[in-house]
């Protein structure tokens, strides 16, 4: 199926208006999204969204309903025809690491490697090792191993037989934050000296945030959007998005000109011209950091919830009924309950959708 294909385009990986799911119903529905060679991409979204569905179509374990799958150029999944996941060259990375537990470090990397044998085998395993490492625990047995250390073999393993394209099954999610956010990093680096593709999915947007190039927002088995971080962040295609990544929440506006809004925390001026007709009702996105403190301001709403997050606290400000906002000041900034606390707007990006 791949090898009298015609090579189409740049891409590594192309998804083209995919269907798929289980039975009779459709869980993924008409999704598109493209991947550069050496780019990492992300799924992100709520649990039951459709991530791990999307990852099993791309791995070749669930054939499809609709569209295709195209992978250096070469389609490799269509409705009714899908190449099989062995001949594929996409590796994988679970959450449970599912490394074999009677194998040693190293020969659970080198059964990655079963068609090599010698002494080239275990110089490739050994630098796989280093790679991760783990070269110190060639010989050690997974149980006597951290859960770090696990995905790290897992990494390894996946990454012996020189794939295309490797698939993270949220690898992350059986650690700690800490141990989380590090190993993310390190996946990020691993993956980037090697120039190897990835897709990630989870529902952590830190760790999408941090470890992806490109990330595809999903809900009910449709992509939101398919942005750079940055983008999902201050560029939200949707109320979904605006909701899902970051922290933040809407306050009333009405439209003033293609680029201002009036609200109770003043009028709000952006980067962006709105096509709404002056006097639209709409609902303006406040993020924590569009908000300062400024002793000069005559904005003075009251604090309502306070959370102390070390460096920083989380405040919860309320105007009126209707406007309500979060602010993340640093920690010696100390404003008790009930506080009137000057502060003005500060953003950058004006984000708002029309009301419904
Ligand atoms: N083997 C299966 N048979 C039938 N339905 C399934 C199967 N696996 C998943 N589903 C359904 O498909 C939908 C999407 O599941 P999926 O596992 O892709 O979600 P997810 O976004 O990866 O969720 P989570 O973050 O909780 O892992 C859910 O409604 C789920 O119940």
């Amino acid at each position: 199926m791949t090898d009298n294909a015609t090579p189409k385009t740049d891409w590594l990986l192309e998804v083209n208006n995919l269907s798929c799911g289980y039975g009779d119903g459709s869980v993924v529905k008409d999704i598109s999204f493209a991947l550069s060679h050496g780019d990492i991409g992300c799924l992100l979204g709520p649990s039951g969204c459709g991530k791990s569905t999307i990852l099993r179509a791309l791995a070749g374990f669930l054939p499809i309903y609709g569209g295709e799958i195209c992978l250096q150029s070469h389609t490799i999944s269509l409705p009714g025809r899908t190449l099989a996941p062995e001949k594929r060259k996409i590796g994988m990375v679970f959450q449970d690491y599912a490394l074999f537990p009677h194998m040693t470090v190293a020969d659970n990397v080198g059964f990655g490697l079963r068609n090599e044998r010698g002494p080239d085998k275990r110089t490739k395993v050994m630098e796989l090792l280093k790679l991760v490492h783990l070269q110190d625990l060639a010989d050690s047995y997974p149980h006597e191993l951290s859960g770090g250390q696990q995905q790290r073999v897992a990494l390894a393993r996946a990454l012996a037989p020189e794939p295309t394209l490797i698939l993270l099954d949220e690898p992350f999610s059986n650690l700690d934050a800490d141990l989380r956010r590090r190993l993310s990093l390190d996946v990020r680096d691993i993956l980037k000296t090697l120039g190897i593709s990835a897709i990630l999915v989870t529902h952590d947007q830190q760790e999408a945030f941090a470890m992806c190039d490109q990330v595809a927002v999903l809900r009910d088995g449709e992509i939101q959007q398919w942005d750079v971080p940055f983008n999902l962040y201050h560029e939200p295609a949707n109320r979904f998005v605006a909701s899902f990544v970051g922290q933040g929440g809407f306050i009333p506006g009405t439209v003033l000109g293609p680029d201002t809004i009036q609200s109770e925390l003043g009028v709000i001026r952006g980067n962006r011209a709105y096509k709404w007709q002056n006097g639209t009702l709409v609902d303006v996105l406040i993020r924590p950091d569009d908000i300062v403190y400024d002793p000069e301001s005559g904005l003075k709403p009251r604090v309502v919830e306070k959370t102390f997050a070390g460096t920083s606290t989380l405040y919860r400000f309320r105007m009126s009924e209707e406007t309500e906002f979060e602010t993340l000041f640093r920690s010696h900034l100390d404003f008790h309950l009930g506080e009137a606390v000057p502060i003005r707007v500060e953003a950058d990006h004006l984000i708002a959708f029309e009301r419904t």
